[in-house]
């Protein structure tokens, strides 16, 4: 059974006279260190000059240059891009970090594939929630938390977990639950969910059902609405109350074709790519494919995220959603930075 940690077992008192860096104000940045101010958490922001430097001062942080902000840091936390994390911290990070200092990741991909190797006087721990970082704040600011993992890879100070619990109640993790974990199973499990399910697995299912409706002669708006609008509110059911809880509320008709057609669309071949998949994460020849990727100037990432930008979908989809009065259009705008 796994070991679950909730408000009771975290103390704030961890980070009292502390001051945490969190460096980069993006998705997790700015929920994060929004959430650790609103805590009662001493921060600064380390960033290079910039939009999201003029971002951090807009919402009143103290921002500073990356090693000024470590220097008088008892908390790092990298919350950059994971491909730019190592360059980062070997040039303005490593130099300054105090002995004693507490090295903060969100993911565990730079430590378990040893892009980053801190020494040995720095607590080394991993607060990964559970979800993007825009709803890391939304739920927080609503009063309530996105779960996380905690995993301490290197305990110099013997107080480690203390520390990193106490920052999972910062940031509101502790009221939705956070599951202890290794860096290893936390990176492995991680990059599996986003390639297979999350992200890759459901983006894929979602253009293969708009596609095969548009090109049987239905009108892409209804394509639109069958395989990605209503995609949120189905699993909005399975959120609340897993399949079971989805399945009591569609009709028969729908439950019967759910158990008649869904393996036939995601059968036996996709077990296998699944598994092909999570071995590349394992053996780590995904973590090398990214890595040279990016030395390489990021072309084929370039490549598809432009082509997957026109897609039909997407052409469809912005003018819908811009008559979706609902979805609040400066909540879109935070989304897209
Ligand atoms: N996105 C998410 O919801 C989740 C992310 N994570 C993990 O959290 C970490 C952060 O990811 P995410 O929030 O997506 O990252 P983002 O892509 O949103 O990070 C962008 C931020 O990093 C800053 N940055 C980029 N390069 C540098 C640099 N050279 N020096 C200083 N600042 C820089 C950017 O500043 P500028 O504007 O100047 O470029 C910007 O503020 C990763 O480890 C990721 O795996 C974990 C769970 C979920
Ligand atoms: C699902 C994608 C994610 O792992 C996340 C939001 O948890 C990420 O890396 O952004
Ligand atoms: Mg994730
Ligand atoms: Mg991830």
């Amino acid at each position: 059974m796994a070991k679950v940690y909730y408000a009771k077992d975290a103390d704030l008192k961890h980070l009292e006279g502390k001051t945490v860096a969190v460096v980069g104000y993006g998705s997790q940045g700015h929920a994060q260190v929004q959430n650790l101010r609103d805590s009662g958490v001493d921060v600064v922001i380390g960033l290079r000059k910039g939009n999201s430097w003029d971002r951090a001062e807009k919402d009143g942080f103290t921002v500073q240059p990356v090693a000024e902000a470590v220097k008088q840091a008892d908390v790092v936390q990298l919350l950059m891009p994971d491909e730019v994390q190592a360059n980062v911290y070997q040039n303005e990070v490593a130099p300054h970090l105090k002995a004693g200092a507490a090295l903060f990741f969100s993911h565990g991909f730079n430590i378990h594939f040893e892009q980053i190797v801190p020494p040995k006087d720095v607590d080394v721990v991993l607060i990964a929630p559970k979800g993007p970082g825009h709803l890391v704040r939304r739920v927080f600011a609503e009063g309530f938390g996105v779960p996380a993992l905690i995993a301490v890879q290197q305990d110099a100070t013997g107080k480690a977990k203390d520390l990193g619990l106490a920052y999972a109640e910062g940031i509101g993790a502790t009221r939705a639950g956070v599951i202890e974990t290794s860096f290893q199973e936390e990176t492995e499990t991680d990059l599996f969910g986003e390639q297979s399910v999350l992200c890759g697995g459901v983006s894929e299912l979602v253009k293969n059902g708009f596609e095969t409706l548009t090109e049987a002669g239905y009108q892409p708006e209804i394509a639109y609405f069958e395989c990605l609008h209503e995609l949120k509110l189905i699993v909005d059911l399975m959120y609340e109350g897993g399949l079971a809880g989805m399945r009591y509320s569609v009709s028969d008709t729908a439950e019967y074709g759910d158990y008649m057609s869904g393996h036939r669309v995601v059968g036996p071949a996709s077990r296998e790519a699944m598994k092909a998949v999570l071995k590349e994460i394992q053996d780590g020849s995904f973590a090398r494919k990214w890595i040279e990727e990016n030395k390489n100037g990021r072309r084929e990432f370039n490549r598809i995220a432009e082509a997957e930008k026109n897609h039909p979908i997407e052409e469809v989809g912005s003018k819908l959603r811009k008559t979706m009065a609902w979805i609040d259009e400066s909540e879109k705008e935070t989304i897209k930075q």
